[in-house]
């Protein structure tokens, strides 16, 4: 946690600027912008020993004992008062590097930072309190240099302790505290001087799940109050749910600024592929011995119970290998036109190794068809059409996500108690699921990806990944609104105590 500074309005500049920046800023009207970062570089000294530093200060510009690490690359953005913008990307790509220079803790080698109003930073764990001293003490200190009075540092303590909730350990020394309590603190005194800008560094992500849940709460409330909140994390779906803009980088540069939902889907697509990559090796093998053993239970995460179903021809030509599975060839009374639009408009948005592939994919009403306008709750079938390029193992999954991509409800094979489905090169398959739709309303799309467990752990390797087979959008419903995203039935008892 860095100390909250009271900035009416504050520039800061690294050497020089970057003759063009590579990405381009909104247009945005001067008066509402809280934060301009301009072709902001910074470069790191990397020294092959440790005395190498210091011995650099003795030789001066006649002898270089360091390499040059460029972590940030001419990085440019504005974000609006009272927006919160998120930034995601892999590990080392300069995410806790370009806060840092926006908290004005780290200086750039190259660019300018302009930003507006109280700032108030949480930044990597380690950094802000003074651990020798108590929570107690560490209060008083921060809310000091953030320029509260004694009168006001009284008042606000409480409602910090409080907030935080760590015990009689606000009497203990800081050093004692877990990364749980530390930003527990940090966090309460954070927000206790009501910045203008909060920046956030993943540190949220080491509380335990009651306080990530309230601070997600706080977060909203200060959104819904103006404050502009710069929000990093690796959990997409926090971004997803707090951010409107988010930026992706990756080593250094910004490979994609713009609504969250389309750099979200576009930051997981590069993490499954990257992870595809990783794990392609150990699928081959498994997918070499085409039927997996009772010994791989544990490598593939997949019970006993839940074998890889290789469909045999006289299966395939009867249709029947097992519940909603079919290889009869019942996309044949699909026509041609509507795979050609379907693969159109997949592959604008579609991922994986490409190994098997979803040919078609429709969502129908009862009636066979296809459903555009949903009534709250309505049932609906899922058709999802696939063809192998390679021997293949795999689940066909669904998933229906909100505006936001956010996975609202779907299934796998796995959660159905199926058995994986093996096909021959050119064979195809046709999966069905029943669901029902019980959504608020708004717009969703239906995303079908085909997968291999691979682990215990919800690792996969990833087939292929169409992340919009479908849209449809889900109607008010006419009872009554309500207001989370799911409604599922619900019994009521309701009786007058005496
Ligand atoms: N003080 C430093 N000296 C040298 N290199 C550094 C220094 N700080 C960071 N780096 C390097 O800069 C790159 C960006 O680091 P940074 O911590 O900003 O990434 P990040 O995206 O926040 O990573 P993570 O998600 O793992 O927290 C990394 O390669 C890192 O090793």
């Amino acid at each position: 946690m860095t100390a909250p500074r009271e900035l009416t309005a504050e520039t800061r500049c690294g050497s020089s600027m970057d003759s063009s920046p590579p990405t381009a800023t909104d247009d945005i009207n001067s008066a509402d912008i809280a934060l301009r970062v301009s072709a902001l570089s910074k470069t790191y000294r990397i020294y092959g020993r440790s005395q190498d530093r210091l011995l650099q200060g003795l030789w001066g510009n006649r002898k270089q004992l360091y390499r040059e690490f460029r972590a940030l690359d001419s990085i440019s953005f504005e974000i609006r008062r009272g927006e919160t913008f998120g930034i995601i990307g892999p590990n080392g790509s300069g995410k806790s590097t370009l806060l840092q220079l926006i908290a004005g803790t780290l200086t750039p080698t190259q660019g300018e930072i302009y930003i507006k109003g109280k700032v108030s930073a949480l930044l990597e764990l380690g950094a802000g309190f003074n651990g020798e001293f108590t929570g107690r003490e560490n209060i008083r200190m921060a809310a000091s240099i953030a320029g509260l009075n004694p009168g006001e540092i009284g008042q606000r303590h409480e409602c910090i302790a409080a907030y935080a909730d760590i015990g009689d350990f606000l009497d203990q020394p800081v050093k004692t505290y877990s990364s749980g309590m530390y930003v527990r603190l940090a966090f309460a005194v954070a927000i206790s001087v009501e910045p203008e800008v909060l920046i956030i560094d993943e540190a949220l992500a080491v509380g335990d799940m009651e306080f990530q849940a309230k601070c997600m709460v706080t977060l909203k409330q200060m959104q819904e109050r103006g404050t502009t909140i710069l929000f990093v994390s690796h959990d997409v779906g926090a971004v997803s749910a707090l951010c409107k803009r988010t930026l992706y980088l990756k080593h250094g540069r910004a490979l994609e600024i713009g609504p969250t939902p389309d750099v979200v889907a576009r930051y997981i697509r590069e993490v499954q592929e990257a992870n595809n990559r990783k794990i392609n090796v150990t699928v081959s093998e498994n997918n070499d011995s085409r039927t997996t053993s009772p010994s791989d239970a544990s490598e593939t995460g997949i019970a006993p119970s839940h074998r890889t179903a290789s469909l045999t021809s006289a299966e395939a030509a009867s249709g029947a290998a097992s519940g909603f599975l079919t290889a009869a060839s019942p996309f044949r009374s699909v026509e041609k036109k509507h795979l050609a639009r379907f693969a159109e408009n997949a592959n604008h948005c579609r991922s994986g190794t490409g190994d098997v592939r979803v040919i078609y994919a429709e969502m129908t009403d009862d009636e066979g068809l296809p459903v555009r306008s949903a009534e709250f709750g309505q049932s609906v079938l899922i058709r999802i059409i696939v063809e192998a390029a390679r021997t293949c193992t795999f689940s066909v999954n669904y998933k229906i996500c909100d505006k936001n991509r956010t996975p609202v409800i779907g299934a796998d094979f796995l959660m159905q108690r199926q058995a994986l489905l093996t096909l021959e090169p050119s064979q195809q398959a046709e999966a069905l699921y029943r669901t029902s739709l019980p959504l608020t309303d708004g717009r969703y799309s239906l995303r079908i990806s085909l997968t291999h467990p691979v682990n215990a752990h919800q690792q996969a390797l990833f087939f292929d990944i169409v992340e919009i087979a479908h849209v449809f959008e889900v109607l008010p419903n006419p009872t009554a609104k309500f207001w989370t995203q799911v409604y599922l039935p619900n019994t009521l008892d309701v009786r007058v105590l005496e």
